[in-house]
């Protein structure tokens, strides 16, 4: 197996990942992201994931998922657009418990997943990973990882993914063949092709319940507005994914920096992410 060593992402790697309308833009061309994440039993992480995707710019969030989510949805972001419509890529699994699926949302996760566009797959969704058609990186946490390597009775590198995550990021992108993000302290990127980044977090107030769903709304977003060139070079979405965590760690950092240093919870860190994209900004002609 080729295995790189991995490379820290810095911000000059990340900058200019942040996409500014032009005069030329309306919604639609901004790019637009479907959603299938919350559930009856996770109804938060919808509003998290969506909050954030709106948060790092993208020019429509379009969420499809059941009732009670919804109206949460709708209720923190009006701004979101119910029900299936045209996208440019997917955000799927965060906040279901996949021993919990109802036909109707198992329906709605196998849409996105037979749509050849890019998808962003977490949590309760990325048992799925054989069902894709696009591009796709998957954002597990080491728990998660382990369970899919488990399910598959494929054996890891090493007992636990903590164990060494960056072999395992890497050993998991040649088993499933899609881009790996694999959540920590530090956080694993890495790619079928052999690229592998690490991204560091600068304050570890992340560890908290709901931060992973606030990320796969940021990598959802960045995937939405740069589907093309995805759709191109698939490897773009390993980038995107190196810079959505490096994204997400700069807005966590501000938002407890606001507080001198102190602690966080998810939604902070979705209201510090336009700053925090702001010096992300691709330079316009
Ligand atoms: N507000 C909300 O609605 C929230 C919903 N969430 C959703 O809750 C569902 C369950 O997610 P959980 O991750 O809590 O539970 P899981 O059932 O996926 O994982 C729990 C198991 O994995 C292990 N584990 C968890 N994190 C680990 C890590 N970083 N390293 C090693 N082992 C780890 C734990 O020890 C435990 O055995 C997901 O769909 C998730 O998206 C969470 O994101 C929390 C917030
Ligand atoms: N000790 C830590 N220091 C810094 N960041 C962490 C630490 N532990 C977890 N994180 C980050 O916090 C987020 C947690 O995501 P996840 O495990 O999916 O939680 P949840 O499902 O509750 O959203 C990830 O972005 C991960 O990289």
């Amino acid at each position: 197996m080729e295995r790189h060593e991995a490379r820290e992402w810095t911000h000059d790697d990340a900058s200019g990942s942040v996409r500014a309308p032009s005069a030329d833009d309306d919604k639609y061309r901004r790019g637009v992201l479907g959603v299938v994440t919350g559930s009856n039993e996770y109804p938060g992480a919808a509003v998290l994931s969506v909050e954030a995707a709106h948060r790092t710019g993208v020019g429509m969030v379009r969420y499809v998922g059941p009732r009670a989510p919804r109206a949460l949805v709708l209720a923190r972001r009006p701004e979101t657009v119910p029900g299936r419509g045209r996208v440019q890529a997917w955000l799927i699994g965060s906040g279901i418990a996949a021993d919990r699926r109802t036909f109707l949302l198992l329906g709605e996760l196998t849409h996105a997943l037979s749509s050849e566009l890019p998808v962003v797959l977490d949590a309760g969704a990325l048992d799925l990973v054989g069902q894709r058609t696009g591009p796709t990186v998957i954002t597990p946490h080491a728990g998660e990882l382990q369970r899919l390597f488990a399910a598959r009775e494929t054996t890891g590198p090493t007992e636990h993914p903590a164990e060494d995550p960056a072999a395992w990021a890497t050993a998991a992108a040649h088993e499933l063949g899609v881009a790996v993000l694999l959540k920590g302290a530090v956080t694993h990127v890495a790619d079928p092709s052999g690229n592998a980044y690490t991204v560091t977090a600068p304050t570890h107030w992340l560890a908290s319940a709901g931060t992973g769903d606030v990320l796969g709304g940021i990598l959802g977003a960045l995937a939405a507005t740069h589907a093309a060139e995805i759709l191109d070079d698939p490897t773009v979405l390993t980038k995107l994914a190196a810079t959505a965590a490096y994204l997400h760690g700069q807005a966590a950092v501000a938002a407890s920096r606001a507080v001198g240093g102190g602690p966080i919870v998810a939604l902070d860190i979705a209201a510090a992410l336009p700053a925090a994209a702001g010096g992300l900004l691709a330079p316009t002609d």
